[in-house]
């Protein structure tokens, strides 16, 4: 990295800041092994943000990310916070606004098997076999997420609410493009997920992704609806490389696809605009269920933190030491209660981001 970058560090609720601590800690490993700094800023976002300044996403934090080279995110939410107006809970007010400011559409979601967890996913063991390899790759910033009109009117029994999907052919190529290309990078599939049966803007999905195909004739496209595909994923995972969706259906079989590889705690993300701007959080969300009791598995954010080394800073080296450091740990049997075979052997959040931390290392 030719200068110091900036890195704005947003832990967010629940177990964000658990696990952010960790990723800090391998971060500063990766530094003094490879001689770079980051320069790391922490802001406030999500509910902890609404208890300290009256808003999710306070002005302070977006410069802050405005000003920096990425974001680190943890996760924000949580019961506190739930009866709140739905436009100023934290995901609404504060994380899908920073998708959209910064122009985040492509979502990375790598689900692959650790082959010493292989026990650890709910599947049968022939099913996981020698393990499989999925990316998801999910438009973040349009779909129903962010659809206009959406609201709520009326009363008694007609009473309704309302969101709306529509997606433009813009926004259905730069995501197709985005697919394609990484596909040629790894096996070469591309299985575009949709409802083209029932949603009309599913039907322009398809079409659109088999318009963009026609310059990848080297990548083998096929298109599955999202209910066959949830089902396929469980019978067998093995026939999938790249999944290409759009918001929502991203969002459901990337956690489809992490709990398949053995915990939620184990999916990293990236989010990019054009430019490799990105951020950079676990799939899985501030889990209030064990927030404070030091057990949560740090992996994910871990390897977020690698893959905004790898996307935003180009560090290949330092993003592939820290995966590699991920993987000796785990294979040491180095593991939180999630993937902990027995939960009486566990180590705590903590403990894993040490054992981590310790094994970052150059090429031997
Ligand atoms: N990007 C974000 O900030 C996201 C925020 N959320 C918010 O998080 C809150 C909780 O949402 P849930 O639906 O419960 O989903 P969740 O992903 O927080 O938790 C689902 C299950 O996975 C487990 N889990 C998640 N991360 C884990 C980790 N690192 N280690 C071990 N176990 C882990 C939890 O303990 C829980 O049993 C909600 O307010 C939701 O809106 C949900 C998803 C993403
Ligand atoms: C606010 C939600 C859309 C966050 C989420 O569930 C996700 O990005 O996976
Ligand atoms: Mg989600």
């Amino acid at each position: 990295m030719d200068r110091e970058k900036r890195v704005a560090v947003l832990a967010g609720d629940g177990i964000g800041p658990e696990v952010m601590a960790e990723a800090l800690k391998v971060l500063q490993a990766a530094e003094a092994v490879f001689g770079f700094r980051l320069q790391c800023e922490q802001g406030d976002v999500g509910g902890c943000a609404i208890d300290r300044h009256g808003h999710a996403l306070p002005a302070g934090t977006l410069s802050l990310c405005e000003a920096s080279d990425a974001i680190l995110f943890g996760s924000v939410g949580g019961p506190k916070w739930e009866s709140l107006p739905p436009e100023q809970q934290p995901e609404r007010a504060a994380l899908l606004p920073l998708r959209k400011r910064f122009d985040l559409f492509c979502n990375l979601r790598p689900s692959r098997v650790f082959p010493p967890l292989a026990g650890a996913s709910p599947l049968r063991s022939d099913i996981v076999g020698d393990g499989f390899d999925i990316l998801c790759v999910r438009e973040l910033t349009s779909g129903i997420y962010f659809g206009r009109p959406k609201g709520r009117e009326g009363e008694g029994a007609d009473e309704r609410a309302f969101d709306t999907m529509c997606y433009r052919r813009k926004e259905i190529e730069r995501i197709a493009r985005k697919a394609f290309e990484i596909a040629r990078l790894r096996k070469k599939r591309v299985t575009s997920i949709d409802k083209a049966n029932v949603l009309t803007t599913m039907v322009f999905w398809r079409q659109v992704v088999n318009e963009v195909s026609r310059d990848y004739p080297d990548v083998q496209l096929n298109h599955m609806y999202i209910d066959n595909a949830s089902m396929q994923l469980l019978r067998d995972p093995h026939q999938f490389d790249v999944l290409l969706c759009g918001n929502m259906f991203g969002d459901i079989l990337s956690d489809q696809c992490a709990m398949m590889t053995g915990s939620m705690g184990l999916l990293a993300s990236a989010s990019l605009n054009e430019t490799n701007f990105g951020l950079y959080e676990p799939a899985g969300g501030s889990a209030p269920d064990i927030a404070g009791k030091g057990i949560a598995n740090p992996i994910a954010q871990i390897l977020s933190a690698a893959m905004m080394l790898r996307h935003s800073f180009g560090h290949e080296a330092a993003a592939r030491a820290i995966e590699r450091a991920v993987e000796e740990t785990i294979a040491a049997g180095v593991l939180t209660r999630d993937i902990a075979r027995d939960p009486a052997q566990a180590v705590g959040t903590a403990q894993m981001g040490d054992a981590v931390a310790s094994r970052v290392r150059a090429d031997d």
